[in-house]
């Protein structure tokens, strides 16, 4: 048995509307791959958006959202289900993947990379026209209804030559590509998510548009809008600009102290310029 995994069930008709800002044609092109029942990839860098963006589109077309946080010891089973034994009796329990079918549901996997191949190989069968999914243990097949819809996550940055997908999976999906928002919506979330004013919502993002500039000079990945937001809810709760930089846009991204030195002095001369 792999290890436990991680996956929640939202319903929509439960939730109030996400805030999302839209910033192109996602939500039209979403739309328009929902009607056509065709599975979609989010690619881009974490913490830009994605998650949001489907929470909003399942709130929209008022389905339910499964959601799946893949990694690397995820087995079909996990996702599929398995007998259980219960007292006496072996009972079958549903995985996340079978319960988004059963409910026509949008099943979102998470980091979709991170699970073995051999996993992944399950759900070939849901994103070309035949829309079932096996189970094997069972010797049940299910047939997805319309609603069903399958979204993977994917941050190409993140990939090499060992650990991408295959291009018959990839060739499956649609991909809608996300990037960090331009400076004005980015200011608009973090204004709007850490309830801060624009003034320091757009200092915070005027700092993280520099720091992503220095991606591949010693920096992994660009600072997240996650935490610009969670710069500015430090902010919001007493603590000064530049310390708030620190702790939440500095130090989580490297932990190379001269790198964090410079990003530290580049913060400061943003904030000086006011
Ligand atoms: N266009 C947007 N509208 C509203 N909020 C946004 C938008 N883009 C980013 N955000 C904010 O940024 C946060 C991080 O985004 P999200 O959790 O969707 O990232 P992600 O791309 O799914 O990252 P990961 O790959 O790490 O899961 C959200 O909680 C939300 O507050």
């Amino acid at each position: 048995m792999g290890a436990v995994v991680e996956w929640k069930i939202g319903d929509v008709w439960t939730q109030k509307e996400p805030f999302y800002l839209p910033v192109g044609e996602e939500i039209q092109l979403f739309e328009a791959a929902a009607a056509g029942r065709l599975p979609v990839m989010l690619k881009g860098p974490t913490g830009c958006g994605k998650t949001r963006f489907l929470e909003y589109m399942a709130y929209r077309l008022r389905r339910p959202l499964v959601t799946v946080a893949c990694h690397e010891d995820l087995t079909t089973a996990d996702l599929v289900g398995r007998y259980l034994l219960k007292g006496e009796e072996t009972v079958w329990v549903d995985g996340p993947l079978t319960t988004a079918v059963k409910r026509g549901a949008i099943c979102y996997l998470d980091e979709v990379v991170e699970a073995r191949k051999d996993t992944i190989v399950v759900i070939h069968p849901l994103t070309d026209d035949r829309r079932f999914l096996p189970l094997e243990k069972k010797g049940e097949v299910i047939k997805a209804p319309d609603t069903f819809m399958l979204v993977i996550s994917y941050n190409p940055g993140y990939q090499t030559i060992l650990k991408d997908l295959k291009q018959s999976t990839k060739q499956r999906f649609v991909a809608l590509e996300f990037d960090f928002p331009p400076a004005d919506y980015e200011t608009e979330i973090v204004r709007r998510e850490a309830g801060i004013n624009s003034d320091v919502a757009a200092k915070l993002v005027k700092v993280a548009g520099k720091m992503r500039t220095l991606k591949n000079r010693g920096l992994e990945e660009g600072v997240s809008t996650r935490l610009v937001i969670y710069a500015a809810t430090l902010v919001k709760h007493g603590i000064e600009m530049l310390e708030a930089i620190k702790t939440a846009m500095i130090k989580p991204i490297t932990d190379d102290q001269v790198i964090q030195k410079s990003l530290e002095e580049i913060a400061a001369t943003l904030l000086a310029e006011g």
